[in-house]
């Protein structure tokens, strides 16, 4: 039997020890909090997160990293992306040898531009064989109450993939391998920067079309800097490109959807921030992902003018007429 650390009981942390659970894992649970792993432990449920849900009993939770940890061959990892670097100082020691570390993260590091898994292979000191990533369209609150998704297990090594595929195959969540780890997750970090905009957008009014249009154009922007970088152009097509794109930008579950939508109801981003109890990874994964693209002259349009919003104080409807008036161009180009 596999044994899984999943730190920390956040939304996307505790619905993932659940699926692992539920594929056969024995998985200790790392809360932050001792009043949500007590909770976990006596009632089943994370009452923060999760309070409807009753975890399976394949599921303990303890509040000491070392405890979750000790023995585990999967360190699965779910906090907010820029917190990521500094949990793995106190962490990557307590690990064992050979355990296998998953990013369910979307993230991009603020500074330094790296994609969650270098952050890893860097502060854990870790070859690329020894790391996955699991992304796709995947929103919690869903995959708590089983309906059906696909998602797409990332690794450089096949082994690491098929092995993390096997650890989270349910009923419900169905994996499938890719061995693009930049791709995939440049498509989990990208799509949050336009579920912010999509978000706008509804907040502004519009409708459908304005929708569709602007992830259409996001999936552009996001391949343009994923195949600049030597992405797979296919991935952007899967689950971890479109199929997270379309989840997130069109659902009121996504919380950077959300906060988009209070950004195109005139709130400014601190009133946002304040109001804010999960992570809109999207807000801090605008500007590294703009100074990748600057780096190699690639035009993230969309990206940029959602950095205007929250950063300079621009009205999103003055984003959307900037972005109207470009000039227009044929629709592809690299
Ligand atoms: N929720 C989803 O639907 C979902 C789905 C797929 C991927 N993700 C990704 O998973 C990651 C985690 O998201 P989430 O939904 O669990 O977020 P969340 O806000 O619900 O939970 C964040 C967790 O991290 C902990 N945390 C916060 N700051 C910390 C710090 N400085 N050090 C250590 N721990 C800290 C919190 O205690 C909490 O347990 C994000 O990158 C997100 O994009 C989320
Ligand atoms: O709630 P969001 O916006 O962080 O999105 C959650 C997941 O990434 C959707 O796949």
């Amino acid at each position: 039997m596999r044994r899984a650390a999943v730190l920390t009981a956040g939304s996307w942390g505790t619905v993932f020890a659940k699926v692992l659970a539920d594929a056969g894992a024995r998985v200790t649970l790392f809360a932050r909090d001792r009043a949500i792993a007590d909770a976990i432990n006596g009632r089943h449920v994370n009452p923060r997160y999760l309070a409807d849900v009753r975890l399976p009993d394949l599921v303990r939770a303890t509040s000491s990293p070392e405890r979750a940890l000790r023995e585990a061959d999967l360190v699965v990892l779910a906090v907010p992306s820029q917190a990521l670097r500094s949990c793995l100082v106190e962490w990557a020691p307590l690990v064992g040898p050979g355990a296998v570390y998953v990013s369910l993260m979307k993230g991009m590091e603020a500074g330094s531009s790296r994609r969650m898994s270098e952050v890893i292979a860097q502060a854990a000191g870790v070859g690329p064989e020894r790391i996955a990533v699991v992304s796709g369209p995947n929103l919690a609150r869903e995959i708590a109450v089983e309906h059906p998704a696909a998602t797409v297990v990332a690794s450089a090594s096949a082994a690491t993939a098929h092995a993390v595929q096997a650890a989270c195959w349910t009923p419900y969540l169905r994996p499938y391998t890719n061995a693009d780890v930049l791709g995939c997750e440049l498509g989990g970090a990208v799509k949050n920067v336009i579920a912010l905009a999509a978000g706008m957008l509804e907040g502004m009014g519009f409708g459908t079309n304005s929708l569709a249009s602007l992830i259409t154009r996001g999936l552009a922007e996001t391949a343009r800097l994923g195949t600049a970088l030597g992405a797979d152009p296919m991935t952007f097509a899967g689950l971890a490109g479109l199929g997270d794109l379309v989840a997130t930008c069109g659902s009121p579950l996504s919380r950077n959807r959300s906060f988009g939508e209070k950004l195109g109801r005139g709130m400014t981003l601190d009133q946002v921030l304040a109001e804010q109890r999960q992570v809109a990874e999207g807000v801090r994964s605008c500007r590294p992902l703009l100074a990748l693209a600057d780096g190699l002259g690639v035009s993230m349009p969309i990206t940029r003018q959602v950095e205007r919003v929250l950063y300079e104080g621009l009205p999103p409807l003055e984003a959307v007429k900037d972005l109207m008036s470009r000039e227009p161009g044929p629709e592809y180009h690299l």
